[in-house]
């Protein structure tokens, strides 16, 4: 993905989708997703909360400890407004286990962050199952730009400058072809989704709160899931070393666990100035995203 390298980003379109995901969320009725999907394979020990993702480090769970999961609605998806290079087609084995059945009594998370800012993305999950939870998470769209912008750069030295991406022409308009800056139009991408599933079905997760409250954020998510709270204060602590949030045991073991390298990473700096306009542009979208959701995030 060449575009994806020099920063700026085609659309999407629905090669981009991951191979598990384009075979589920392909244009076939309700339910039938279950029968065309490779054999069965369970979430293993019924996991609390497990997210499927395309990608190397696709199988990523953050969840505290194996639990089984009462039965609830039968699927939901993450979407964090993030893409990232999608893998070229997997092969059908490693399909099977990205996107295994959903068996009574478990909930089938997946994660794909560009779902929610792919046009074709609502169409194809509303044909998928219509009663589908949807859960975006959300945080500043400044702050969310140069984050994408951090990670682009880590895999590519030499990009552009933020500043030189983000406007065209020195400082004149926003570049709102710029992915890095579109993503953060959560108003827009939206409103597309609600032309298909009402409000009531959608979770909105502050990412700011994720890191001053993640058992608050984890609390809602397993509320809106139907779920236990399980994931609690209890199973959180500060890691002054990552400056974020850790779990103080990994699913499985004793020991504790952060996210990885890649979560959390330093961001460049960005001149005030830029900021500022930023902040401006996006301020009339976040009211916006605000009054739609219902929310308020205090991004301005
Ligand atoms: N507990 C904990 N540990 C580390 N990082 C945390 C945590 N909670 C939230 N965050 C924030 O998650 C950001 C990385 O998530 P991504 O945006 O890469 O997610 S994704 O691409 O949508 O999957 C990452 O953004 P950056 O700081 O820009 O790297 C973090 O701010």
């Amino acid at each position: 993905m060449a575009s994806q390298l020099s920063g700026k980003r085609a659309p999407f379109s629905p090669s981009d989708f991951p191979q598990h995901s384009r075979e589920r969320l392909g244009s076939v009725g309700p339910g039938s997703t279950l029968t065309r999907a490779p054999a069965a394979t369970p979430l293993s020990g019924g996991t609390g909360i497990r997210l499927l993702r395309a990608g190397p480090s696709s199988q990523s769970c953050h969840c505290p400890e194996s639990r089984p999961v009462a039965a609830a609605s039968r699927r939901a998806m993450v979407m964090t407004p993030k893409p990232r290079r999608l893998e070229p087609r997997s092969p059908r084995g490693r399909d099977r286990s990205l996107m295994p059945r959903t068996l009574d009594g478990q909930i089938t998370l997946e994660k794909t962050p560009s779902y929610f800012v792919t046009r074709e993305a609502p169409g194809r999950i509303h044909g998928m199952s219509p009663d589908t939870k949807l859960i975006v998470v959300v945080r500043n769209p400044v702050t969310r730009a140069i984050s994408d912008y951090a990670q682009t750069l880590s895999k590519t030295p030499g990009l552009p400058s933020f500043r030189a991406l983000a406007f065209r022409h020195g400082l004149g308009p926003v570049d709102t072809a710029w992915s890095a800056v579109r993503i953060g139009l959560y108003a827009q991408h939206l409103t597309n989704w609600l032309r298909l599933f009402p409000l009531s079905r959608f979770l909105f997760v502050s990412g700011e709160r994720l890191v001053s409250d993640p058992a608050g954020e984890v609390g809602r998510v397993q509320d809106f899931l139907g779920l236990k709270r399980v994931v609690t204060d209890k199973h959180f602590y500060f890691n002054a070393t990552k400056g974020f949030p850790c779990l103080k045991k990994a699913q499985g073991g004793s020991r504790p666990r952060c996210l990885g390298k890649s979560k959390g990473r330093p961001h460049p700096r960005v001149p005030e100035a830029v900021v500022r306009r930023l902040r401006d542009f996006y301020r009339p979208f976040n009211r916006r995203f605000y009054q739609m959701t219902g929310q308020d995030f205090g991004w301005d």
